[in-house]
């Protein structure tokens, strides 16, 4: 079936600018997680500190509503899952890796409110060095939801494989439709 191309992008569920076949770059810009061009994103703007390479961290100050209700008034638990992902993940840029998520475990604390600010920070942990001490290829990344007063209400830890930026565009390339 062809689509409907006289619906504006922001009525539809898949707009039609995500047609394509979009760079790497583009298809961040409509990242689920903080892609500004994606009408259905979360939108999640990240500020990162480099100031200790050992310990950088990604934070992120976030409000949803009842589009992500899972529990009735709190976040759904997948949503809770990708905010996690996503805080783990804005890591790798500073940290000057292309990586993608390989695992994550999550603890569910408490219930995470709507209609409340929060913050959401990524903590980079440690990046084992291979057999041979060259640098690896795992990152382990923390992530955290918290009240304004630094109560946790979620926590995660994600391992991140780095990745070579031609084969993911490569195979990126092979999964268009
Ligand atoms: C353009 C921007 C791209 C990034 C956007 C970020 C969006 C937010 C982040 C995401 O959500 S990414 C989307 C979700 N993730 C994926 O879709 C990734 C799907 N998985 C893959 O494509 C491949 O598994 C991957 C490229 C990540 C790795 O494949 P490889 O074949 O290169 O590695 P492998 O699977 O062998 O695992 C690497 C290592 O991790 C180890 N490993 C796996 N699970 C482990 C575990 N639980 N604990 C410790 N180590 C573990 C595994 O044993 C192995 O160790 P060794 O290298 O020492 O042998």
């Amino acid at each position: 079936m062809s689509k409907d191309t006289t619906l504006p992008d922001n009525a539809r569920h898949t707009p039609i600018s995500m047609d394509g076949n979009p760079t790497i770059d583009e298809r961040a810009n409509h990242c689920f997680g903080c892609g500004p061009a994606n009408p259905q994103g979360l939108h999640l703007h990240f500020t990162t500190d480099t100031s200790n390479p050992q310990a950088i961290t990604a934070t992120c100050h976030f409000q949803l509503d009842r589009m992500h209700e899972g529990p009735p008034g709190h976040i759904h638990g997948g949503i809770v899952a990708a905010l996690l992902d996503e805080a783990m993940s804005k890591l790798n840029r500073p940290l000057n890796v292309l990586a993608m998520t390989r695992h994550m475990e999550i603890d569910y604390l408490r219930p995470v409110p709507l209609y409340k600010p929060l913050v959401l920070i990524g903590r980079h942990l440690s990046r084992p060095a291979k057999a041979d001490g060259t640098p690896g290829r795992k990152f382990f990344h923390q992530g955290e939801i918290q009240l304004p007063d630094g109560t946790v209400l979620a926590r995660s830890k994600g391992l991140f494989i780095a990745i070579d930026e031609k084969l993911l565009a490569a195979g990126l390339a092979q999964t268009e439709t």
